[in-house]
Formats: structure tokens, C-alpha cells, sequence
């Protein structure tokens, strides 16, 4: 089954403007269920902009997005935006995270839409830090975390829903060397847990990992 697919999708901003600008063209994209995806291209090919609509940040110009084979570009605002609720997680370069709160308390918040118990929520909670690896600084103020903390904390929260499919945007992009291969070693986990992984970057670092099922070459707005 196909987790994504993306049929004749563009994106125009300032659309019908003197300064009109193509980001996207006629992007066609199938991403199996379970598969790791690099979608690779200089700054400013698309890839933020690719991510954003699958995402359902922002709304395509034309063209449709299915979603565990639901047209989320055909349903109303409300519906798509729970299915990117429940089905999709985030993980941000610059991590979104509600500073002044605890690491625990950043990993609840998409919960609080539940009417869950307390102890499913404390599960769910512990289980998602466990997988991102930041359980023992739960009780930690997210302003005093290192940036690699920061990231397993904002990991931690796009995994509390149990997504069955994850957008990484530029996820190493404020992490040194040795973060970044941790990050990496994360995707393997992802992987180990049938999630669907997206990654927006031109890191180096991703280029050549056996476990990638596929690198798209995004540039100008087109996939090569
Ligand atoms: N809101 C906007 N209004 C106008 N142009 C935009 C807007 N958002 C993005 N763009 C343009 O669309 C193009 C694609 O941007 P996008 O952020 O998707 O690129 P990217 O490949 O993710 O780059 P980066 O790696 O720097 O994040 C760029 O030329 C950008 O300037």
C-alpha cells in the first residue's frame, strides 16, 4: 500500500500576481507504506514547500495528495486537519517547542485533543520519549536542553500519536556531527517500527545509507 501519493501537484505563491513564482511543478510521487524517503535539493529547490502540503500545512495550487489513500486535498479543513493530526508527526529543524515548559509537557500537548485517562496518557508519553530516547530528562525545562535533546524531545512529541507516518524538515540542520548520526540512527528505529519517513535535506550525511529506500532529487520545483 502506498502511504503517499502526490498526482500533478503545484504550487504557486502570489498566484495570479505580477510576481507569480512556480515552487512546485507537476509533482508526481508515490511513497510506499513503511519506506524511508530522502527528498533531496539544494536551498530553495521545494523540499519545505514538498513537505509542508503533504503535511497539510499549506494547500496545493492544484493537484492531489492521498494519505493512507485518503484525498485529504478533496476534504474540508476540519477532516484533513485531524487526519494530520492522528496520521502524520513533525519534526522541524527549528524543533517548535513550547519553551518554559517541561520535556514531558511539550511530548503531551498534541494528546490534550483526547479525552484519554491520565494513566494512558502518562503511557503513551513515557513510550514516546522512550523511543526518541529523552525519558530521563522528562522533568527538564526544554530552555536548558542541548540542541540533540531539543531534537529527541520534538521526536519524542511527533511520535506520541502513534503516526504511522513522519516529516523531517532539514532535521539536522542545528545539530553537530555527532547529533546528526544520531538522528540517523533514529531513522533505523522509525524503520523498525514500519513508520513512513520523509526527510527534506541536503545534508551530506544522508547521501549512501543502505536502509534509504529511495533518494528524490528534487531542483527548481520538479523531481529529476
Ligand atoms: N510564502 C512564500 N511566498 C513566496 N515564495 C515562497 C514562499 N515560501 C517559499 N517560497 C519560495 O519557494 C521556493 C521553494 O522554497 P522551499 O522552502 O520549499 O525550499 P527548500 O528546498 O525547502 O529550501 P531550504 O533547504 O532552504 O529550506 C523558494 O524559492 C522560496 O523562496
Amino acid at each position: 500500500m502506498n502511504a503517499v501519493e502526490v498526482s500533478n501537484l503545484n504550487k504557486i505563491y502570489h498566484e495570479g500576481e505580477t510576481n507569480e513564482f512556480y515552487a512546485l511543478k507537476n509533482i508526481n510521487l508515490s511513497i510506499k507504506s513503511g519506506d524511508l524517503v530522502i527528498l533531496k535539493g539544494v536551498s530553495g529547490s521545494g523540499k519545505s514547500t514538498l513537505l509542508s502540503l503533504i503535511g497539510g500545512l499549506s494547500k496545493p495550487s492544484s493537484g492531489e495528495i492521498l494519505i493512507n489513500r485518503q484525498n485529504v486535498s478533496k476534504l474540508p479543513d476540519i477532516m484533513a486537519s485531524n487526519i494530520r493530526h492522528t496520521q502524520i508527526g513533525f519534526v522541524f529543524q527549528s524543533f517548535n517547542l513550547l519553551e518554559g515548559l517541561s520535556v514531558k509537557d511539550n511530548v503531551k500537548a498534541p494528546l490534550s485533543i483526547l479525552s484519554l485517562s491520565k494513566s494512558q496518557t502518562e503511557e503513551m508519553v513515557q513510550k514516546a520519549m522512550q523511543i526518541a530516547n529523552i525519558a530521563h530528562k522528562k522533568d527538564q525545562n526544554i530552555s536548558s536542553l542541548s540542541g540533540g535533546e531539543k531534537q529527541r524531545c520534538a521526536i519524542a512529541r511527533a511520535l506520541v500519536m502513534e503516526p504511522s507516518i513522519i516529516l523531517a524538515d532539514e532535521p539536522t540542520a542545528n545539530l553537530d556531527k555527532q547529533n546528526s548520526l544520531v538522528f540517523i540512527q533514529m531513522l533505523k528505529k522509525f524503520k523498525e517500527l514500519k513508520k513512513t519517513v520523509i526527510v527534506a535535506t541536503h545534508d551530506i550525511l544522508f547521501d549512501d545509507l543502505d536502509f534509504v529506500d529511495e533518494i528524490v532529487d528534487v531542483k527548481n520545483g520538479e523531481i529529476l
